[in-house]
């Protein structure tokens, strides 16, 4: 018998980010033709970590794309902790910067916290300051965190309900994890949230209407671990041998699952179209 195809069920982040960056792109051009104003992001990078300087590259390609004014902040390795706080502080200060976004991880002679800390909240594009996880929290979703948002936006267009469901997260990171359960939450999901420090993972996930697994373990959720039907966003990277690998093991996975999406291809062009949009608030908020 033929191999069934099952390329229905994937989720296609990249023409769902596609269409989010077309709505960006119209909406900047009116805001350019009306108020004047063209949206500015900022991206600080600390050091040379070819991955990281990968991603700030793909973001300022997307603002390319979008007509945001995009500035390149590389900073040397050897940055000191107040001249971290001084380009940022530089940058909240400015008019024509919307939106600031400091790539992570920093190296670690340097604190992320503090960092975050004094961004202006109101140029947050990546959503991380504590005041905007503290809005999240209590269910006032302005800036929040760009990936576990395009996840949201993806439940919205593949028109998953999400009320009453019991949604599975693995890894309990501030950027995901948390933010991710927060969201869910706010969409009237059960939520569980599982970890590295969870006892039987199995159990969970073999239960989920809807997974979604940020852990940077390469293919950790096999096919025997979810439940038929189950709709499951892979939001892990990890490379080996210069090819990138999720969190799923998404050849087999994508049998049983209604609705998966692929890594790359998947969460990681939404997370960048939600930041193009994040910018834009920002702009038409200042
Ligand atoms: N302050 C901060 N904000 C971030 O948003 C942030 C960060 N730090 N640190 C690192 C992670 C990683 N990240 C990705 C975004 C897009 C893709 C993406 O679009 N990936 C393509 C593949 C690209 C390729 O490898 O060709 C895909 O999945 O299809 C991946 C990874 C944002 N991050």
């Amino acid at each position: 018998m033929a191999e069934e195809n099952y390329d229905s069920r994937k989720i296609d982040g990249r023409s769902l980010s596609k269409k989010v960056e077309e709505q960006v792109k119209q909406e900047i051009d009116e805001l350019k033709a009306e108020k004047g104003i063209t949206p500015g992001l900022a991206t600080i990078l600390v050091g040379e970590d070819p991955a990281s300087k990968m991603y700030v590259r793909l973001k300022h390609k997307a603002c390319e794309r979008v007509g945001i004014h995009a500035e390149d902040h590389n900073m040397p390795e050897t940055t000191t902790q107040e001249e971290l706080m001084q380009r940022i502080r530089e940058l909240n200060a400015r008019e024509d910067i919307h939106g600031i976004l400091l790539q992570l991880p920093l190296p670690g002679h340097l604190d992320d916290k503090s960092a975050m800390l004094a961004i202006d909240p109101a140029k947050d594009a990546d959503g991380f300051h504590p005041y905007n996880m503290g809005k999240l929290l209590i269910g006032e979703e302005g800036l929040v965190p760009c990936t576990p948002k395009g996840v949201i936006r993806a439940l919205e267009e593949y028109e998953v309900s999400v009320q009453g469901k019991h949604a599975v997260i693995v890894g309990h990171s501030n950027v995901v994890g948390k933010p991710m359960a927060a969201m869910l939450i706010n969409r009237n999901a059960t939520v569980s949230v599982c970890h590295v420090f969870t006892d039987d993972l199995t159990k969970f996930t073999l239960e989920a209407d809807i997974i979604v697994v940020g852990t940077g373990v390469k293919h950790l959720i096999k096919a025997d671990m979810v439940k038929e039907g189950a709709v499951i966003f892979d939001v892990g990277i990890s490379e080996e041998d210069g090819k990138i690998y999720g969190d799923v093991d998404y050849d087999n996975v994508v049998k049983k699952a209604s609705l998966i999406t692929p890594v790359p291809g998947g969460v990681g062009p939404m997370t960048i179209a939600i930041l193009m949009e994040h910018v834009l608030m920002a702009a038409k908020n200042s």
